[in-house]
This record gives C-alpha cells, structure tokens and sequence, in this order.
C-alpha cells in the first residue's frame, strides 16, 4: 500500500536548474517536493563544472608559471596534486556531501525526499512506496549519467568516469583519456600540467569536434605542446587490465595499430540521459527517445515540465538554470521571456579557451543560409602578439539579414570575450552596427574588429 501525500509541484532531478526551481518556486509559496537519489546540486558542483574548473585553474596557474622563463626570468615549479584535490573536498564539495545544499533547500521550505523517484501518472511521482500527487505539475531535471562506448573489454575494467577522476586524491603517473569533447580536452590537458603522461584517443578526426575547425587546431596545438600525445581518427579495437594496468589497443587514422599502456583509463565519451527509468510511458512520452522535447515554456507534457540536459537544447549548467527560470514563471503564471536557442553560448576550459555561441559555419551552411565568414588569428592582435597568445575570432554572418549567426572566440580570455559576441548573435545586431563600435586597445577582443573587417573580403 502506498502512501498519498498532495503537494503543488515536485521536482524530480535536483541538478542546478532544479534546485533554483524547486528554492524559488517554494518561496513565492507553493508546496514544493524535491527529488534526488544522489547529491543535491547534480553533476555540476561534485563532479562536473566546478571541481574540473579548480583542477583547471590550478592547472593554468603551474603553465603561467612557466612562462615566466622566456618573459620575466626564471621560476621554479613543483606541481602538487594534494592542492588541488584538498580544494575541491574541503572548499567545493565538503567532502562529497550535500547537507549544506540540502539545509539550504529546506530553509527555503522545500520538502526535501532522496531516493528514486518515477512518475506513475500525470502529475504524480513515487518515491519508495509513497506517492506525491502535484496540483501544479511536476518538473523533471534528471541530467545524464557518464556513457561507456561499446568497446571489448572495457566494462569489465576499473576505468575511470567523471566522478573518479575528480574525486581522486594520487595524480596517475600515466592516463589514457577516451574522448575529445569538452571533459577530455579539458582534463587531459590540466593533467598534463600537472606531470601525469597522458594520452587522449578520440574518434573524430579532430578534438572538439563540434566547434569549428579553427578552434580545433589551437586546441591540438596547445594539448601537444603541453605533451598530450594525441590520437584522433581513432578505432579502439579492445581495453584490457592487468596488474594495475591498461592496455588499449587503437588503430589510427593511418590505419597503424598502437598499444597504448597506462595506469589510469579516463572515459570521457559521452553522456547517457537519465530517462529510461523514470517512469516516462507512464505519462505517454517515449524513454528510448534520448531528449524530452519541450515547448518555449518548457512543458513536455500534461502537468509537465522538463529542463537541463534531458531537453538535449545544450548540456551546460547555464542552460539548466535558464530553462529552470522560463519553467518556473509559467508555473507560477509570471510574465516574462520564453526559451531561444539561437545563441546557445558554451566555453571549454582548455587553454585556450574556447567560447562560441550560435551556428558554426558548417552548421550555417547545413541550414540553408548564404554566409560570409571573417576570420582573426589572435596573435595578430597587439594583445596577442605582447602575450605570445595564441588563438582566433571567427564570425558567422547571414549575407542576407546582415547580422551574426555564429561565432567563436579562442585565446586566453576566450569564454569573456564570448559575451561581446553572444550579445551580438542574440540581440541580432547588425555587422554594420558592430562595425561603428570603437574596441579598446590593446584588448584581445580587438580580434573581434579584425574578424569583421576580413567579413568584408
Ligand atoms: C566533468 C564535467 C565538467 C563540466 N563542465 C561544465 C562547465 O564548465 N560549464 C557548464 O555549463 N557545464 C559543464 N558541465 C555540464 C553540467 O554539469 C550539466 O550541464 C549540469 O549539471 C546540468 O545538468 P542538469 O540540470 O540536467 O542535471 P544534473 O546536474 O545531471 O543533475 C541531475 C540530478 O537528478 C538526479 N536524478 C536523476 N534521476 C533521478 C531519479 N529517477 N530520482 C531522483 N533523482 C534523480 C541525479 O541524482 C542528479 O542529482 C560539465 C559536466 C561534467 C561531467
Ligand atoms: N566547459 C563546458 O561547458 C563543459 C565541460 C565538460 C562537459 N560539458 C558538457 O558535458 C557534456 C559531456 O562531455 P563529454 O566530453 O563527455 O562528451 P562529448 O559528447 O562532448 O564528447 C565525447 C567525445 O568522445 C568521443 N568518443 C565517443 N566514443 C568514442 C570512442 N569509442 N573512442 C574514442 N572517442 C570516442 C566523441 O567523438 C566525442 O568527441 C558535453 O556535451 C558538454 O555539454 C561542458
């Protein structure tokens, strides 16, 4: 027998947009349950943006350290992992516990229920026998969980997912990384810095795929230079562990087959949605389909709503807070902007950083539009060229609407000199606008004046 208790609204996922949902929507007075088998705050603040961010500062700050040879003399650097690894249990994490984000919530006057929650008909959840029947709706905010590619062997191995390798308290003499997305890039590198011999295998011809080719290069550039043995167009044919080792077997895009042996394997190929058990076909939407799709208002469904990485509009923790925002106002029956996603901004913490937002040029081209694309090597900059920076601006114009469909930044300061660029593809304001714009000398986003001028070749 299960037990009924009636409620407004529960929030099933507690990742950075359904916490600020489920904290705001308690305090403008509605009966609020919140759900979450795992740590309140999601993957972001214990094992995702926040700690990877401290290992990557820290990081930077050992490879800024070196470059006083060649700029100001000499300086000795002693890379400590302990450092970094106290940082992020003490002062991020508290040691891997949420009581400080769940007394938060409940301050707020959310009731708080961890474990499993699954919704068994609209606008109800079950959570371990008891049942909560929301008024309002329910929101769903499950995020995803590390994915594992197919490869022969590997489950059965002790690789390392997110979760360990952020949690890990001994830097790995050696580490073989699997992807060159966003984790891959970002850990590899700083990892690198720190001593660990690293090897990054991914399968795309070329890491960061997504982004547009020129940001890929620095990057390639930057991981080598930092000695990150890189393999794209890679096949992993087969993963083996034995006495406290790792054995991958890769073929390359030459076709040449390479043993690459490690102390630690890094899977960082992907992310899987948590969809499939929480009891999406009992409210007649597919758990298979990868995505909840939603409408401007974020509702997927009767009494439902969706945000964060399980709407598949961009896995970023801004995403997850924006769309929890637009859910909360049509919940509460606020005014206010509903979801655009044409100037998704998104940065990747390598160095250098990568920002971009709105369409690549390949994606332009793909959806119809006649472009025109301006490019600017940072260097050319007299901020680049005093720092010895390296990096590019890149710009993706509509010919016809005469406005920025897409751009990217890299260099040091990539993901700040972003906002000049995501204000101007969201606002849609026209190059010829941009144009009149003094840009501060010597500033790196004076690449961004560069690109537009070679918009004009
Ligand atoms: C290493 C790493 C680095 C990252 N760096 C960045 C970055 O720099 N910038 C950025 O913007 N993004 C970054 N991200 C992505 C970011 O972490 C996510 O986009 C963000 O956490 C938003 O996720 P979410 O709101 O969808 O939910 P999540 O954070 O995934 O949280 C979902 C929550 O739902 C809970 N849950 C799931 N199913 C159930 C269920 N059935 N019952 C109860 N609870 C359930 C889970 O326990 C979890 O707490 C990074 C991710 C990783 C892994
Ligand atoms: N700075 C940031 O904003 C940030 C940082 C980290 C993660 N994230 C978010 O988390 C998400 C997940 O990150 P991620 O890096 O795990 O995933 P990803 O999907 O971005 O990259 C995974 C990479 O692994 C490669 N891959 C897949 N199977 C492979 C195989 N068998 N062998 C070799 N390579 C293989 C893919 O080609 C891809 O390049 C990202 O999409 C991003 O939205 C954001």
């Amino acid at each position: 027998m299960s037990t009924d208790i009636d409620v407004d609204l529960v929030v099933l996922g507690l990742g950075p947009g359904g916490e600020l949902l489920a904290t705001e929507a308690a305090r403008s007075g509605l009966r609020v349950v919140g759900v979450d088998e795992r740590l309140v705050g999601g993957e972001c603040p214990y094992f995702g943006c926040v700690p990877s961010k401290m290992v990557v500062r820290a990081a930077n700050a050992l490879a800024e350290a070196r470059r006083v040879t060649g700029l100001a003399g000499g300086a000795e650097v002693s890379p400590d992992w302990g450092v970094v690894h106290a940082r992020i249990r003490d002062e991020a994490t508290d040691d891997w516990d949420d009581g400080v984000a769940v007394e938060r919530l409940e301050r707020a006057g959310v009731r708080f229920v961890r474990g499993h929650g699954r919704l068994v008909a609209p606008g109800v959840v079950e959570v371990g026998g008891t049942r909560y029947v929301a008024a309002r709706g329910v929101v769903l905010n499950t995020g995803t969980s590390p994915d594992a590619p197919p490869v022969a062997g590997l489950a059965d191995t002790p690789f390392w997912t997110n979760r360990d390798v952020l949690r890990t308290a001994e830097l790995p003499a050696s580490m073989v990384v699997v992807g060159g997305g966003a984790i891959g890039a970002e850990l590899a590198q700083a990892f690198a810095r720190f001593g660990t011999r690293v090897s990054l295998v991914e399968s795309a011809p070329r890491v960061l795929a997504p982004e547009e080719p020129e940001a890929s290069a620095v990057v390639a550039r930057a991981l080598s230079a930092d000695g990150v043995q890189l393999v794209t167009g890679a096949t992993i044919g087969s993963v083996a562990h034995a006495d406290g080792r790792f054995t991958v077997a890769v073929t390359d895009a030459e076709g040449t087959a390479l043993e690459l042996s490690a102390e630690r394997l890094l899977v960082a190929a992907g992310r899987r949605p948590n969809l499939t058990d929480i009891g999406l076909e009992a409210v007649g939407l597919d758990p298979d389909a990868g995505a909840v799709d939603t409408d401007l208002r974020m509702r997927a469904g009767e009494r439902l709503w969706a945000i964060g990485d399980i709407t598949g509009k961009g896995a970023y923790t801004h995403m997850s807070m924006y769309q929890a925002r637009i859910a909360l106002r049509d919940i509460t029956g606020a005014e206010g902007h509903r979801a655009e996603y044409h100037a998704v901004p998104r940065v990747t913490f390598t160095d250098p950083e990568v920002g971009s937002v709105g369409l690549t040029e390949e994606q332009a081209r793909d959806a119809g539009i006649d472009v025109a694309v301006g490019v600017a090597p940072l260097e050319e900059s007299a901020r680049g060229w005093i720092a010895r920076a390296e990096g590019v601006v890149k710009l993706v114009k509509d010919r016809d609407a005469r406005y920025l469909v897409g751009a990217t930044s890299v260099g040091p300061a990539g993901g700040e000199v972003l906002s000049l660029l995501a204000a101007a593809v969201h606002a849609r304001i026209p190059v010829s606008t941009l144009r009149g714009m003094p840009f501060a000398y010597p500033t790196f986003h004076r690449a961004v004046e560069a690109a537009l001028e070679d918009l004009r070749q």
